[in-house]
């Protein structure tokens, strides 16, 4: 009998090692089969997308990971993005705008790299006890730093110093009078610098907006209508920047903002055709600004200029653009200007908006573009904030930079 129970119990044992020798290796293999598709998937899937960036590969292996705001937006298969319910009945709330008038003023400090170099440090040269030739080296080299160009700071400095010398006495109110008018001529306070956004009788005023991508251009853009906004006119943005969906969504929030309608088509739609339809849409709902971002991208710079050339073309059926703003970004300097100009052959540019002034000391950009350009700076952006933009006015411009006018001394 014992014999029979010990049986037994070997039976029951080896029964029991075999079911969990059997289920222990078979989970531990599906959990590696289960990892291992998704080990290989980051492979192949890493090597489609056009972006190198990790994130980039990482979205592509995990399909249920959300959009991310980083590369991957860029690929050929955009996420569709659909509204939840609550955002989808929310009524935006419409801002109001902070009026124009005083903005340079009030954001002056912005500027304060600019400050440094072509305000404080340029007063600090001209008021040495000795103005020597060293110091007007000085000068001048602070002038090419600050990125005034060659022509207006041999002009400046020469004016300068037959002024300095005529003048006896050379108290700091006089010289900073003195440096003030000499930067307001060299940017030219005759220029005409207002906005056409006035509605014609039958249709709107139309504005271009055009410029390399990463300007500032959608950004502008939104900037732009909610100054227009602010000066009580009625606006319609046309997405016309069908390269990137983000750009449209960019600008389609922008508006939202101040109860500016948007036109849009779906990514990689002709941009000519969204820009005609957004003047037809601004005729219909008798606006009095139509204002159209168009796409910015230089890799092909001749099928870039074909398209812009087309958007002008198709647009102007329905009459002539008022105003076609080029924007650049004052960090890039010179080379930004020679980018530039390939956009003035293209397009009539009628102003330049001047972004991301707050984030240079070379300020004197302005002097340069407008010298080499000949096409007035109209609009200045100076930071991220929605109303960090203002209306461009010598004057003001160069009291910012030289900060109050001191007391005689
Ligand atoms: N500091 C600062 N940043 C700015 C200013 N204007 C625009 N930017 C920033 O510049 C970046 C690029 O702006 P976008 O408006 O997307 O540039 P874009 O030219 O439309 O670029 P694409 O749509 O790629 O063609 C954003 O981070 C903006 O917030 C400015 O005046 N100051």
């Amino acid at each position: 009998m014992e014999y029979v129970l010990i049986a037994v119990g070997v039976v029951v044992i080896l029964a029991l090692i075999g079911v969990f020798g059997l289920v222990l290796p078979h989970n531990r293999r599906t959990r590696r089969e289960n990892a291992e598709p998704a080990e290989q998937a980051d492979r192949p899937a890493g090597g489609t997308t056009t972006a190198t960036a990790p994130s980039a590969e990482r979205g592509a292996a995990q399909p249920q990971a959300p959009p991310s705001a980083g590369p991957a937006e860029d690929t050929a298969a955009p996420t569709v993005e659909e509204p939840s319910a609550e955002e989808a009945v929310a009524p935006p709330a419409i801002e109001t705008p902070e009026p124009t008038a005083g903005r340079l003023a009030r954001l002056r400090g912005r500027l304060a790299k600019s400050q440094n170099l072509l305000g404080r440090g340029l007063l600090a040269l001209l008021s040495s006890d000795k103005l020597d030739a060293d110091t007007w080296e000085e000068i001048e080299d602070s002038l090419l730093t600050a990125d005034v160009g060659v022509e207006a700071t041999t002009q400046i400095v020469e004016r300068l110093r037959e002024r300095t010398k005529v003048l006896g006495t050379r108290s700091a109110g006089e010289l900073r009078s003195l440096l003030a008018e000499e930067l307001v001529t060299a940017l030219d306070p005759t220029l005409d610098r207002s906005l056409h956004t006035a509605p014609h009788d039958d249709r709107p005023a139309v504005m271009l907006v055009v410029g390399v991508n990463g300007s500032g251009k959608t950004t502008t853009c939104g900037k732009i209508a909610r100054v227009l906004v602010a000066d009580g006119r009625s606006v319609l943005l046309g997405a016309a920047d069908t390269f990137r969906a983000a750009a449209v969504d960019q600008l389609a929030t922008w508006g939202e903002r101040v109860g500016a309608e948007t036109v849009r088509a779906p990514e990689g739609r002709d941009p000519a055709s969204v820009a005609y339809d957004s003047v037809q849409r601004g005729i219909e709902t008798k606006v009095d600004t139509v204002l159209i971002d168009t796409a910015g991208r230089l890799q092909n710079k001749v099928g870039l200029m074909d398209e812009l050339g087309k958007v002008k073309r198709v647009v102007e059926r329905h009459g002539p653009v008022d105003e076609a703003l080029l924007v650049l970004d004052a960090t890039t300097g010179q080379n930004g200007l020679a980018q530039a100009e390939v956009f003035t052959q293209v397009v009539n540019v009628s102003g330049v908006v001047l972004t991301k002034l707050d984030g240079t000391a070379k300020g004197g950009i302005v002097i340069s573009v407008q010298r080499k350009l000949g096409i007035p700076v109209k609009l200045v952006g100076l930071g991220e904030g929605p109303d960090d933009m203002a209306p461009f006015d010598p004057r003001q411009f160069v009291d910012a930079l030289l900060g109050e006018p001191a007391g005689t001394s």
